[in-house]
């Protein structure tokens, strides 16, 4: 296929489906946002919780993503063992890191006082 005729948005999704069939933990962050949603649609959310929600789960997912993009282009060039390609390969995971912190730090602040008052009367 040509550069010019190429479609980004298809592209985009070839990227995002096959990272979703190779690699383990984007499927369970996929898992756990749909969990989220069904969950702020029951309890429910405030329009203002939906932003952070959002902000997470885009945020998981977006590094999830580069982290994968990552460890491909490392594993191309540097097959064997490389000082510098485990730093970079760590450096992408403590990016998911940092987002799923982040993210289980927000969840709790909105979820835990409103699972509170819903089971506690
Ligand atoms: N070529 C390499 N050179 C040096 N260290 C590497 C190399 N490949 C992997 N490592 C080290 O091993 C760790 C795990 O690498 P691996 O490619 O298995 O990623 P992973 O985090 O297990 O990915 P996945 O999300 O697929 O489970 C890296 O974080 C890095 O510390």
């Amino acid at each position: 296929m040509s550069k010019k005729n190429s479609n980004p948005f298809a592209h985009a999704w070839v990227g995002i489906s096959a990272t979703f069939h190779t690699e383990r933990n984007f499927k369970i962050h996929v898992a756990c946002s749909l969990l989220v949603i069904i969950l702020g649609i029951w309890l429910p959310l405030t329009t203002s919780d939906w932003y952070w929600i959002a902000l997470c789960i885009a945020l998981v997912l977006v590094t999830e993503l580069l982290n994968t993009a990552v460890e491909s282009i490392v594993d191309l060039v540097s097959p064997t063992y490389h000082p510098l390609a485990k730093k970079a390969k760590d450096a992408a995971a403590g990016a998911v890191l940092i987002a799923a912190i982040f993210s289980l730090i927000i969840g709790g602040m909105i979820f835990i006082p409103k699972l509170c008052s819903y089971f506690g009367g």
